[in-house]
């Protein structure tokens, strides 16, 4: 989606109306409107003072409004719809109380963590229904009637249609986390049955870092007199990131990748692909080299996509190699750098993607690799973003003198990769990719590892 076929967010509907956010001074939950249960959560959790999209938005929604929430990545989105939704749960007890969409399963699983440490107190139950697990698992959960589901909409729609007695018929408040994702033609159709499936009368609340600006898509949500509420400029990526560029050929593209990964040696790096046998290809090529790294895709099954994601969370594993999936709304405090070794294709994701690191007032860093064919796609990124970024200072010579060794780990990993795929034979190709995600044993990578383990370089901390 380019930024040139959409219209502006602020014309959403004649009825919109436009809250323009000014931070002002220190603000406490309970002058938000918070109730002392749901304020002693926030103090067990340490958050001190509400953030600027939370001000805005917990007053509005607590007042029985629908809101567009935008605001730039890291500053908190999830607590600023989980508080009122919790809030006005408490008040009026229901069980199918609230759906909340989000695009991927991990962010699904993230934001359930969030309703459990807010909602701890208040003994809330929450329910996962996510693509990739059993159906009959979730079934049974459902059956239970939780307070709160948090969904990927294909599963969700997959449960309205097929599970036995289970409706969304009472439901009070519908999110779209990561809305302009979720308003976006992939979950099109999935959208208009879950909108059908559920009352009319409901409260609405939709939250992103960029949203979409036509008309057409967020009618789709059906909301009522909504109130846009801006807690930054539109599309600012957040103060404290250092965004940078690398001008290289792409033939050196690898080269430049290890080069730097060296150099980040000790931090949390996570490296971006545009495809599945993209990120698997680099993560067998790095670890060729003795840069030992995770990849995340969408074919991969999601025992192991979460498995992944725990080896970065815990430290186990430094670096993660992942396709868009990882891009909106995962919260891993400790990721120093963000690398797009593939340019986003929409520069709208290019604010997601560098959004994983930098959040909640922490420093972080994102270096963009720019070929000579991604001159234009780089460009629309610095128009959406409004700035010029500089150049990542690298040392050409310096980084040539690995061209060799990481010719040959390529080869090695392009070998492996085949091997993989040709060992499963009858199988799928997409459950072979998936076999070969993490295990380190499967791929033969420990006896390269003995005899050619590639660190060291110069360490570059952040
Ligand atoms: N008031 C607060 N004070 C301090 N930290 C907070 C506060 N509210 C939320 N946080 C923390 O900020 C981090 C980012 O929050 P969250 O994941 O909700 O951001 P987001 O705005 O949804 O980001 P994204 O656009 O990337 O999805 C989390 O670790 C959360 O615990």
């Amino acid at each position: 989606m380019s930024s040139s076929d959409e219209s502006d967010v602020q014309e959403v509907g004649q009825d919109t109306q436009n809250e323009e956010v000014e931070d002002e001074g220190p603000t406490t939950f309970k002058e938000l409107g918070v109730i002392p249960l749901l304020c002693e959560a926030c103090d067990q959790l340490k958050w001190k003072t509400p953030t600027a999209i939370q001000k805005q938005a917990i007053p509005l929604a607590l007042q029985g409004k629908d809101v567009i929430g935008l605001a730039e990545t890291g500053s908190g989105k999830t607590c600023a719809f989980a508080l009122p939704i919790l809030q006005e749960l408490l008040k009026n007890p229901q069980r199918l109380f609230a759906l909340i969409l989000t695009p991927t399963r991990e962010l699904a699983a993230q934001i359930g963590e969030q309703f459990k440490a807010l909602g701890n107190s208040m003994k809330v139950e929450c329910a996962l229904i996510v693509g990739g697990m059993d159906m009959v698992t979730q079934a049974i959960t459902l059956a239970k009637k939780p307070h709160v589901i948090i969904a990927t909409p294909g599963r969700l729609v997959d449960h309205l249609e097929n599970t036995k007695g289970f409706n969304l018929r009472n439901l009070k408040f519908l999110v779209m986390d990561e809305a302009d994702r979720i308003l976006n033609m992939d979950f099109e159709p999935e959208v208009e049955k879950i909108i059908k499936n559920i009352p009319r009368d409901r409260r609405t609340l939709l939250f992103s870092a960029t949203m979409t600006k036509k008309v057409e898509k967020l009618q789709k949500a059906n909301l009522c007199n909504p109130v846009l509420v801006q807690a930054s400029h539109k599309y600012k990526t957040v103060d404290n990131l250092m965004q940078y560029y690398l001008f290289i050929p792409a033939k050196f593209k690898d080269c430049y990748l290890v080069s730097v990964l060296n150099e980040l040696v000790g931090n949390s790096v996570m490296v971006f692909c545009s495809t599945c046998q993209g990120a698997l290809r680099l993560v067998l090529m790095l670890r060729v080299l003795g840069l030992k790294g995770v990849p995340l895709h969408g074919q991969m099954s999601q025992n192991k996509r979460f498995g992944a994601l725990n080896k970065f969370k815990s430290k186990t594993s430094q670096i993660l190699v992942s396709t868009d999936v990882a891009s909106r709304g995962l919260d891993i405090p400790h990721v120093d750098v963000v690398i797009n070794y593939d340019i986003p294709t929409h520069s709208k994701d290019y604010i997601h993607r560098v959004g994983r690191t930098a959040r909640a007032g922490r420093s972080g860093k994102a270096i963009t690799f720019v070929t000579q064919y991604d001159v234009e796609l780089y460009q629309r990124i610095e128009h959406l973003i409004g700035k010029k970024l500089p150049l990542f200072p690298t040392e050409e010579q310096e980084v040539m003198i690995l061209n060799e060794r990481v010719g040959e780990a390529r080869r090695q990993a392009l070998k492996e990769q085949k091997e993989i795929e040709d060992k499963k034979g009858g199988r799928k190709r997409k459950h072979a990719i998936d076999d070969a995600d993490d295990t380190e044993e499967a791929l033969g990578v420990k006896k390269h590892l003995g005899k050619k383990g590639f660190k060291g370089g110069k360490k570059r901390r952040h």
